[in-house]
């Protein structure tokens, strides 16, 4: 940076279902933030997520999510994608921040299974116009940023943790824990709320 040019503030942007947070998110938010010398990370749970169904309601995943970010002071959480209301599509959730956040570079946050089928997300076109994309490692789906703009987009290897939303949901369905790959607060919530507990156990309808 030349001496007196101002620093934009570099800011994160992670989204996800979040049905529920594990630590598989956390670490990559964490990661991307030390390695892209990030500001600020801000989570923002879908609404309606439009390429998967939630199991729980975006107030329940919201909440989640707060409690899973609440001890990390570069953490946040935002409400964008539930109040715009109807499917979620990436191109209003960074409309939406750059609305509010207009000095900042961002920086969309994915894990190797969502850059996988972003050509198909909705104006791909203009989405590389509003943010940076780093795309993290995900234990059993290759990275692979091939066909994407060289530019817009970057690989990150993130330590491997084989979580996901799903077993975590099949796991309460199933009465195994899931401490440990959930926060505790979460483990807390979900028993509180009896989360995950229907007739599904735990899988999307
Ligand atoms: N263990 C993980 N490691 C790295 N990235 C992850 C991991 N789990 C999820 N992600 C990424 O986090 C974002 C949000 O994921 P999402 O909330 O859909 O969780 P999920 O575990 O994939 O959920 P589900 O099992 O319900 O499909 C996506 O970009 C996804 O690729
Ligand atoms: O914009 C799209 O067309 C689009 C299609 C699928 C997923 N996304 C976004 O990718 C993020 C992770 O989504 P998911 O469904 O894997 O939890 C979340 O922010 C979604 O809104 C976005």
């Amino acid at each position: 940076m030349t001496e007196g040019a101002v620093r934009r503030p570099r800011v994160g942007v992670m989204g996800g279902t979040f049905d529920p947070i594990h630590h598989g998110h956390l670490v990559a938010a964490s990661e991307v933030q030390q390695s892209f010398d990030l500001d600020e990370v801000i989570f923002v749970p879908t609404g309606q997520p439009w390429m998967k169904e939630a199991v729980s309601s975006a107030e329940r995943r919201y909440e989640m999510t707060v409690i899973a970010t609440a001890s990390n002071p570069r953490f946040s959480v935002s409400r964008v994608d539930i109040e715009r209301g109807g499917p979620t599509f990436t191109i209003d959730t960074l409309r939406d921040i750059r609305r509010d956040r207009s000095d900042a570079e961002l920086f969309f946050i994915s894990g190797a299974d969502a850059v996988a089928q972003i050509l198909d997300w909705k104006d791909v076109t203009e989405l590389w116009e509003l943010a940076h994309f780093v795309a993290v490692s995900r234990p059993g789906h290759p990275l692979s940023i091939r066909g994407l703009p060289e530019q817009r987009v970057s690989s990150l290897e993130v330590p491997a943790l084989s979580i996901s939303s799903t077993d975590c949901r099949q796991r309460v369905g199933r009465g195994f824990p899931v401490w440990y790959l959930v926060p505790d607060g979460v483990v807390q919530y979900i028993s509180k709320h009896h989360l995950y507990r229907g007739p599904a156990i735990g899988d999307r309808a």
